[in-house]
């Protein structure tokens, strides 16, 4: 469905003095087959929206190929964007148009007659749970609503492929839930491949097969949510005691178990272990015949933004806060 090797763009910022390279995406290999859901996901700034524009042919690549349902994005471009849906992050209703007329217009202009778009956008208003809304402007609609329109506008022609630019962004969480199950059913009910960016790690984890992590403009990690978080980073394990003796001796366990991240504090040890679930037990035991009473035990698996941790060294979540940082402090200078 999509091959890409060594895609690459740059973009030229600033003149004179203040001119620069920004690498946005650094040569990326991608392959996704038929039926998968994939979630593209890295922090703001870390290069998903170009890779996602190379492929759906509107930025041509610096570097590098990609075929996508079998198609060159720079050759064969036309067919691409024949063979695709999209849905950008802007979302694609701007005009004074009724929602339904808008829909059927996207329609025709994929070659649709007037009829045929009329009954396949009535037939996606139902699906999205957009009944009664054709007659509707889209500025009068709720997020949520012009959301899932945009979506029906992506759908009309029925792409097998569908590419969805951070899809619930700026959504109320009972609006980002309900998109999440029409998203889903884009593979169940349609049998679409989806590649969706977003930089929500619960959304990545709750909707993707495959979870492909880029960084800096290359990609880190690629598996699937659960591999990603038993092989790169272990479970969090916390040990509390009825004293503060134990704490040391269980920590020197914990690191001949191979734990990573031991930390110690008062009566408690937290540590990072790999496959806890097999290795705890023994432990415990060990620590029983030792006389060390155990207070309580907390494991927590792993989460994404773990892997991400582990991977690139920072955390998604403090990456984010730290670019919209930066975004406040640029604002204020300018
Ligand atoms: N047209 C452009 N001109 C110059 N730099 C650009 C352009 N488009 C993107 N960039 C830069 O390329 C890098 C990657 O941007 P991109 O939009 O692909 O990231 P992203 O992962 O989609 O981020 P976000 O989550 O914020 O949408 C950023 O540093 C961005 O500032």
């Amino acid at each position: 469905m999509i091959h890409a090797r060594g895609l690459a763009a740059t973009f030229v910022t600033g003149k004179g003095k203040n001119k620069r390279e920004v690498r946005a995406v650094d040569g990326v290999d991608l392959d996704i087959a038929e039926g998968e859901v994939v979630g593209f996901l890295g922090p703001n700034g870390a290069g998903k929206t170009t890779t996602l524009r190379m492929l759906t042919t509107l930025l041509r690549p610096t570097a590098g190929t990609a075929t996508v349902n079998g198609f060159d994005v720079v050759a064969d471009s036309v067919q691409v964007r024949r063979s695709i849906g999209y849905v950008s992050q802007m979302g694609s209703t701007f005009s004074q148009a009724l929602a339904g007329d808008e829909v059927a217009d996207h329609g025709q202009l994929y070659g649709m007659s007037r009829r045929d778009a009329v009954a396949r956008g009535q037939e996606l208003f139902a699906q999205l749970q957009l009944d009664g809304l054709w007659d509707r402007m889209p500025k009068n609609m709720s997020g949520g609503q012009r959301r899932r329109l945009d979506i029906a506008m992506g759908l009309i022609h029925d792409p097998t492929l569908v590419f969805l630019d951070e899809p619930t962004t700026g959504l109320d969480p009972q609006a980002r839930a309900n998109l999440w199950e029409h998203i889903a059913k884009l593979r169940t009910d349609r049998g679409a491949t989806v590649f969706l960016t977003t930089h929500y790690l619960d959304e990545a984890d709750a909707l993707s097969d495959r979870i492909i992590i880029i960084d800096n403009g290359t990609i880190v990690a690629a598996d699937t949510p659960e591999n990603l978080k038993s092989h790169v980073s272990g479970d969090l394990v916390h040990l509390e005691f009825a004293a503060a003796e134990p704490v040391t001796h269980a920590a020197e366990q914990l690191h001949r178990l191979g734990a990573t991240e031991i930390t110690t504090d008062g009566f408690g040890v937290r540590a990072r272990l790999r496959g806890s679930a097999k290795v705890i037990p023994g432990l415990l035991r060990d620590l029983e015949a030792g006389g060390n009473t155990l207070d309580s035990i907390e494991i927590l698996r792993p989460t994404l933004d773990d892997v991400f941790l582990t991977l690139t060294g920072r955390s998604l979540r403090d990456a984010e806060s730290a670019v919209d940082a930066e975004e406040v402090s640029d604002e204020i200078s300018a």
